[in-house]
C-alpha cells in the first residue's frame, strides 16, 4: 500500500500537510514538522511584506466540534519564511504568502520570483481576519486582475488558497477565472469566515478582534470543505491539483476529500487539539480503510465519489 501523491513535479511520501497557520510560524514550529515523518509536506505560515503581530489577543477558541480565530496574519515577515524553504528538508515546502492588498500580492510574488526558491509557492487570496480587508478570492474580477498580472512575471510553481464558496454559480465563477492560469494547485477551503462564537454563560463573544467575528475550523466545517473539493475537481483543469483543507479530525475524514478529488490533505484545528501525533493516527486509520476496501493507492478511490 503507498499514499504517495504529486502537485505538479513535487512528490510527497505521505498525503498529509499542515494547514496554513498551525505551527509553522517560527523556525521551532517549522522544526517540529519537519520532525514528523508522517506530514508529507511543511506549509508556512501566510508570509507578508512586513512582520505582523496580528490581532489582540484572546483570537482563537477551541470548541467541542471546531474553532474560531482572528490570528489576524501574525508572522516574521516574508524574508524569513523565504529563506526557510531555500535549506534543504526532508519534505517538500510550500510558502504561503499574503498581501494586505493586490500591490502588496504582487510584490510578494515578485520576492519569490528573483529569489532561488524552486518548490511551491501558495497564495493565499482568502484571509477572512484582516481588519478592514474582505476576501480577495470572493472578488472574481479582482482575483483575475491579480493572477494576471503575477503570471506575467511568475515563472515558478504555484498555487492559490481559496475561501469556501456557499454557492454553485460561484464555483462556476471562481473555477473559470482561475481555468484561464498556469496554476499548479488549489487549496480549497480556508476558514468559513466572519463566524461568532457566543460564551452565554458570560454574555459575551470569545475573541477579541472584530468583535469576535472569525474564520471557522475543524469539524463543523467538514461538509463544506468537501463540497468545494468536489466542486472544484468537477470544475477546474485536470492539470491543476487540489489540496483538501478543512473539517478533518479522522482518516474517514482524509478518505472523503480524497475521494471528492484531494490530491492533498491539510489538518489544521485537529493538530492543535491533539499535537502533532495526529498525524500518525490519521495515517494508520486512512490505511485500515483502503485495507477494508481493497486499495492500494491513492490513485484507486481519487475523485471517484458517487452520485445517486
Ligand atoms: O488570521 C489569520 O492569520 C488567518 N486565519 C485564517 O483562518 N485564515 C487565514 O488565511 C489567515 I492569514
Amino acid at each position: 500500500m503507498n499514499l504517495k501523491t504529486s502537485i505538479a513535479n513535487n512528490h510527497f511520501e505521505m498525503p498529509f500537510l499542515n494547514a496554513s497557520g498551525i505551527i509553522c510560524q517560527t523556525q521551532e514550529e517549522l522544526d517540529s514538522l519537519e520532525a514528523t515523518k508522517e506530514l508529507g509536506g511543511i506549509v508556512t505560515k501566510s508570509a507578508t511584506l512586513q512582520p505582523r503581530e496580528g490581532n489582540e489577543q484572546p483570537r482563537y477558541y477551541d470548541l467541542a466540534n471546531g474553532s474560531i480565530n482572528s490570528m489576524g496574519l501574525p508572522n516574521l515577515g516574508y524574508p524569513f519564511y523565504l529563506d526557510y524553504v531555500q535549506h534543504d528538508h526532508s519534505k517538500p515546502t510550500i510558502l504561503s504568502v499574503a498581501g494586505m492588498n493586490a500591490d502588496d500580492a504582487i510584490e510578494l510574488m515578485r520576492k519569490v520570483q528573483d529569489s532561488d526558491y524552486e518548490g511551491l509557492t501558495e497564495l493565499n487570496l482568502s484571509c477572512p481576519n484582516v481588519i478592514g480587508h474582505p476576501q480577495t478570492a470572493y472578488d472574481f474580477e479582482a482575483t483575475e486582475k491579480i493572477l494576471t498580472t503575477v503570471c506575467s512575471f511568475f515563472k515558478k510553481p504555484f498555487g492559490v488558497k481559496l475561501p469556501p464558496y456557499f454557492d454553485l454559480a460561484h464555483f462556476d465563477g471562481i473555477a473559470k477565472v482561475l481555468n484561464k492560469f498556469p496554476l499548479t494547485h488549489v487549496n480549497t477551503i480556508n476558514s468559513v469566515g466572519n463566524g461568532l462564537v457566543v460564551d452565554v454563560d458570560k454574555e459575551q463573544v470569545v475573541t477579541k478582534a472584530k468583535g469576535g467575528f472569525g474564520g471557522l475550523g475543524g469539524a463543523m466545517v467538514l461538509p463544506t470543505a468537501l463540497a468545494n473539493v468536489r466542486a472544484l475537481r468537477l470544475r477546474l483543469n485536470d492539470d491543476i491539483a487540489i489540496i483538501g483543507t478543512g473539517g478533518v479530525t479522522t482518516g474517514v475524514d482524509v478518505f472523503a476529500h480524497i475521494l471528492c478529488g484531494a490530491d492533498m490533505v491539510s489538518v489544521g484545528t485537529q493538530v492543535i487539539k491533539e499535537g502533532l501525533g495526529v498525524y500518525a493516527r490519521l495515517q494508520k486509520e486512512l490505511e485500515e480503510i483502503m485495507a477494508d476496501k481493497g486499495y492500494e493507492s491513492l490513485d484507486d478511490f481519487r475523485g471517484k465519489v458517487k452520485e445517486l
